[in-house]
């Protein structure tokens, strides 16, 4: 595993590799040997990951002959160029293949000798050729933006046949120096839009530096740092622009990972040999003001990214914010305890900077355009706020250039958005409803609390669903063991996540289908983000919003904030309106009637779990609380002594209290009955009438086609 790659304890390292065999020779070690005949699969490592003397049996000599490309060549001719190379190569083989048969047949058995020589000088032309034959698209689309040729080779290799409107408009405008903030839909590839400059670059300064006395490895510093508000995302982003390293030949560009929750003295000797820097501020912070002569180096990088911007800026992170962007920009600074926050005017930075979201308030956003300034006065009064954070930035233009793709509409364009209203107290059973009604959809629960997150994720468990959770409670390797559960291709396609906003942002998930807001978001931004997370990358995908009735006024409000260019449009030529512009979704109440014996048994067995989990925390709290101060600990003459004076919240903690002494066979009892109700389908024994009315295909439901949670003909959602 490169050095690169946050290898997260060494898990993502493991690599399976097939078509090898292992030979065990007589000093103890070992060798590895292709196997005889062509391979179902690449057993070569991409070049980029080609680390060396570890993979001796593989040697590769072309490979490592070839020296790096610097000049820029059209995708096209490249293409080209490659094709016909191909063409030639497979001539030239058939020709040896059949040569090779012709004295096949003359002399019968080649000595084992000979063959083991042949084995041993690296891969047979078949593997060689099956992994070019796997090779990309035609990336011609992406001609005018100026890319090097390692560049091209590796998105023709991702598959990325053109750029999206934002990498098309930014690319240009990082590479040819400038400042950027680039707002575009969710998950319309802005990770690349600033990805690809950054590589670019660091390909750039390889060239210049090729030839010159070689820079030790000590010595180098990174020429970009990454910031991105979330554990997760900063992980994705490394893992996104990782890919683009390693499917580009001969680029053997650096990440480290800067995050909470995994190692700093890891992450420290990772941060002393990188080219990019990705990590949320609070540990970037801590690594960078541990002194150890790292702000130095940081202070050359050539670019500072601020992902998700909109959230960095404003939320939770101001204070280390503030430190990493006065420490960027502390001159003569190495240690931290050198600063001086007041000291001294910063002076116009050599770096760029980029900042990229799909959500910008509106006066982030002027102030962000330049078109709104301010004064040095202004900004001491105000230390607190984010003008002063964007002052701190220091942008090296007058006016960064502002680019806004979609400026219409945050939402992508594949989305649909549906809105199901239901009485308050029976959210969960709509939820569960909406459930059934997807199957085969991967669908991400948001809701506002961590305790929601526990209780829903416990009650679709109970309901025997595939569901998990995620939020900042968890331990970080739970956190990244969810997602990893939840997405990985050979999960279950109904499998479920519920989680807090900490996954509302920036979070790529292949195959996400539905989004549900189980509790509305608290701002309009945190709706569009959540909503992100399915239709992405031109996809399309459904987010549907759960909605009491007293919540229909905020959502309308939101709805509105949202879509207020589609509102105004549609107001100007019919007038004012009401309506929220979320289509309403009528699901079946016949269908909610049937499902509601099932929730009741799964809310009973979640609450009393909860509750029990509850009581043996505080049990244990004041069983310690009670050996400290040497007294006995008795749990009824307490609860006794609880009880008097209660006035509001006695019901819930009775209700609790209730719920917690359920006994092991009653719990048993209960999950008997549910698992009973779950093993029949939804409307089976309801209605004789499904039957004599010819609602249920037979033909379909043995072939395993159809919504399999209900029996017969279900009236679709039309959404
Ligand atoms: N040019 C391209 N062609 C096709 N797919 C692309 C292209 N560029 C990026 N992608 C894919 O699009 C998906 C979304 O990209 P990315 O995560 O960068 O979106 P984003 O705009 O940062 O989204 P968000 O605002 O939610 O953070 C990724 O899976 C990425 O692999």
């Amino acid at each position: 595993m490169p050095d690169r790659m946050d290898d997260a304890e060494g898990f993502f390292g493991l690599e399976e590799i097939e078509g090898v065999d292992i030979i065990k020779q007589g000093d103890g070690g070992v060798q590895f040997k292709a196997k005889a005949g062509k391979p179902t699969k690449s057993i070569i490592k991409p070049p980029s990951e080609d680390d060396g003397d570890e993979w001796a049996g593989f040697s590769d000599e072309d490979s490592s002959k070839k020296s790096p490309a610097t000049e820029k060549t059209p995708a096209a001719t490249k293409v080209k160029e490659d094709k016909k190379s191909k063409k030639d190569k497979k001539k030239e083989q058939n020709k040896t293949k059949k040569d090779e048969q012709n004295s096949k047949e003359q002399k019968p058995k080649e000595s084992k000798a000979a063959q083991s020589q042949s084995i041993k000088a690296g891969l047979s032309f078949a593997a060689l050729d099956d992994v070019e034959e796997d090779d990309g698209v035609d990336v011609s689309a992406w001609d005018g933006l100026n890319l090097s040729p390692e560049t091209f080779t590796a998105l023709s290799k991702m598959k990325f046949s053109s750029p999206s409107a934002i990498q098309k408009a930014s690319i240009p405008a990082i590479l040819d120096g400038h400042d950027v903030v680039g707002k575009a839909s969710t998950g319309s590839g802005k990770t690349l839009a600033f990805g690809i400059p950054i590589i670019e670059h660091y390909l750039d300064q390889r060239g210049k530096q090729e030839g010159q006395s070689d820079k030790s490895e000590k010595n180098k510093s990174p020429i970009a740092l990454i910031l991105s508000p979330t554990r997760e995302l900063a992980h994705q982003l490394g893992k996104h622009i990782g890919e683009l390293i390693a499917n580009s030949p001969d680029t053997n560009a650096r990440v480290a990972l800067i995050t909470g929750g995994m190692s700093i003295q890891k992450q420290q000797r990772q941060l002393a040999t990188a080219d990019i820097v990705i990590g949320t501020p609070g540990r970037v912070w801590e690594i960078l003001s541990t002194g150890t002569g790292l702000i130095r180096k940081m202070q050359k990088i050539q670019f500072l990214v601020v992902d998700e911007a909109d959230r960095l800026l404003s939320e939770g992170h101001f204070k280390e914010m503030e430190h990493i962007l006065n420490a960027l920009d502390k001159h003569q600074a190495g240690d931290i305890a050198d600063m001086d926050e007041e000291e001294e005017e910063e002076e116009p930075s050599n770096r760029q900077t980029l900042v990229f979201s799909a959500t910008f308030h509106k006066d982030l956003q002027q102030k962000l355009a330049g078109k709104s300034r301010w004064t040095s006065g202004e900004m001491l009064d105000n230390k607190e706020s984010m003008e002063y954070l964007l002052k701190k930035l220091n942008f090296r233009e007058e006016k960064p250039k502002f680019i806004d793709v979609n400026p219409e509409s945050q939402m992508a364009v594949g989305l649909k958005e549906g809105i199901v209203e239901c009485p308050a107290m029976e959210k969960d059973l709509y939820l569960y409803s909406v459930l059934l009604y997807y199957p085969k959809h991967r669908t991400l629960i948001f809701t506002n609390s961590i305790s929601a997150v526990r209780r829903i994720t416990q009650l679709l468990q109970a309901l025997q669903l595939p569901v998990f959770a995620l939020h900042s409670n968890m331990a970080q390797k739970a956190r990244l063991r969810s997602i990893e559960r939840f997405s990985s291709p050979t999960a279950n396609p109904s499998s479920i996540l519920v989680a807090t906003d900490v996954a509302a942002r920036g979070l790529d998930i292949k195959g996400v289908n539905c989004i549900i807001h189980y509790h509305v978001p608290r701002t309009a931004d945190a709706y569009v983000h959540r909503s992100g997370r399915t239709a992405r990358a031109g996809e399309s995908g459904k987010s549907i919003l759960i909605c009491a009735p007293d919540e229909v006024v905020g959502v309308a409000r939101l709805a509105g904030k949202i879509h207020s260019k589609k509102t105004k449009k549609a107001e100007d030529s019919n007038g004012p309106s009401k309506k929220i512009p979320l289509e309403s979704l009528d699901i079946d109440r016949r269908v909610v009637a049937r499902l509601r014996p099932r929730m009741s048994l799964a809310k009973r067995i979640t609450d009393s779990t909860i509750a029990k989990e509850k009581v043996n925390t505080e049990d244990n709290w004041l069983r310690a609380a009670a050996d400290d101060l040497g007294v006995e600990y008795d749990s009824d003459e307490f609860d006794q002594s609880k009880g008097r004076g209660r006035g509001r919240g006695g019901g819930r903690e009775r209700r609790e209290k209730e719920a917690s002494e359920l006994s092991k066979s009653e719990m048993a009892g209960l999950r008997a009955e549910l698992k009973q109700l779950l093993s029949q389908r939804v409307n089976i024994g309801v209605s004789e009438k499904y039957l004599t009315a010819g609602r249920i295909d037979i033909d379909a439901l043995l072939r395993g086609e159809g919504n399999d949670a209900f029996l017969g003909h279900l009236d679709p959602l039309t959404f």
